[in-house]
């Protein structure tokens, strides 16, 4: 394709479709930016803008404040003792597992895992045993289950498993297990645990020492209100040695992070949501009492919440199996649904989806939600 005036012309600046939608996409509901962020975005939008004063080490950087941000806000925010910023959870885990595994170990992880830390451990070259959940309707995760899982790697490979991981909450149905007790099952193991809380750091309060958790991550694009890629990883002083180890050519500069990490606006608009961040996670309880509101409206429309019940957590995965059957005979079928809340200015629904689906209410606020629960059943009576 030649690159001529004409052909660059589809190029260039773009406009966002559904941005003062009622957004309930659970990809997205987290990390909205605050006005700060915004702020943020445009003053540090330049490449290495943070690097102005850069004495070697990212997280060292004194000017703009990422030195505190680093190593007194996150750790006291996550209960870790030792946190670096990365560019997402998924790199984080990567970094985990990278260095506290050999190629050919084996980990531990639960079934109800993102497919970010299949992919991690595929690309540490690592095996993977996993715990099942008990499937519909709860897709409860039992913590012996990790006992049984480890036991199985003992048989398989004569050592237990390098690691576990457990998904704090899943990225389907939103459950919270009992991660105390997967860790302390873990930890009769002598194996260290990987909380994932993607869908919780920033979104609900998270202690990972008062957890046992040895590692923890976040991820700064869905649950801190900050613009991607980014993410946090803390670990414990017991791990932060094996996990931050520097390289031997260039000593400032740590060899999981290849050096340097999030190196701009990202992190700039994570610092700057911080404190309306902290704030939030002080109120998670009504974020709780609203997402339980929700799922009971829903389902006296007819659609049932499946997973955790009640609900702990703003994710959650319905089934409507009288949404479907108004698809078998709209004239825009399957997409029918997607089309209708479009209509209602409501973002989030998977386009072409109806038998099931996922949402969020996250920081949507009652009123928002009252329209969400309305349009749908305006959109049932229509078909009726
Ligand atoms: C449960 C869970 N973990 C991890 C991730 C990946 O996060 P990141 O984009 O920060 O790597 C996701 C993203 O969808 C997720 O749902």
């Amino acid at each position: 394709m030649a690159l001529d005036e004409s052909s660059l012309q589809k190029f260039g600046y773009m406009e966002r479709e559904p941005l003062n939608a009622i957004n309930i996409d659970p990809l997205q509901t987290g990390g909205i930016l605050t006005e700060e962020a915004r702020q943020a975005l445009v003053q540090w939008g330049d490449g290495y803008s943070v690097c102005d004063f850069c004495p070697g080490t990212l997280d060292q950087i004194k000017k703009p404040k990422i030195k505190d941000f680093v190593h007194e806000a996150l750790p006291e925010f996550i209960g870790a003792d030792e946190v670096r910023v990365t560019n997402g959870a998924r790199e984080s885990k990567f970094a985990v597992m990278h260095s506290v595994a050999n190629e050919g170990d084996w980990i531990v992880l639960d079934n109800l895992a993102h497919y970010s830390s299949h992919v991690a451990a595929q690309r540490a070259r690592l095996n993977t045993e996993t715990v099942s959940s008990t499937g519909h309707p709860d897709y409860w995760i039992d913590p012996e289950g990790y006992a049984k899982a480890i036991e199985n790697v003992i048989d398989e490979s004569g050592k237990p498993p390098s690691m576990a991981l457990l998904t704090y909450p899943d990225g389907n149905y939103g459950n919270l297990p009992n991660a105390k007790k997967v860790a302390s099952v873990c930890h009769e193991y002598d194996v260290p645990l990987l909380l994932n809380c993607a869908y919780s750091i920033g979104r609900m309060p998270i202690d990972a020492n008062d957890i046992g958790a040895d590692f923890v991550v976040g991820s700064g694009h869905k649950s801190m209100a900050s613009s991607g890629p980014i993410g946090v990883l803390g670990v414990s002083e017991e791990y932060s040695d094996i996990v931050f180890r520097k390289s031997p050519t260039h000593k400032k500069k740590e060899v999981e992070l290849l050096g340097c990490t999030a190196r701009g606006a990202t992190l700039m608009t994570m610092i700057a949501s911080f404190p309306n961040v902290v704030k939030r996670t002080r109120e998670w309880d009504r974020e709780v009492e609203n997402a339980r509101w929700f799922s009971e409206k829903l389902e006296n429309l007819g659609m049932n919440q499946v997973g955790d019940k009640p609900h702990n957590h703003d994710l959650m995965f319905f089934e409507a199996p009288n949404i479907y059957e108004i698809s078998q005979k709209a004239k825009s079928g399957r997409y029918f649904l997607y089309k209708e809340l479009k209509s209602r200015n409501i973002h989030g629904i998977k386009a072409g989806l109806t038998k099931f689906f996922k949402l969020s209410t996250f920081r949507v606020g009652r009123e928002n939600l009252s329209t969400v629960v309305d349009a749908f059943d305006e959109i049932i009576k229509k078909y009726e």
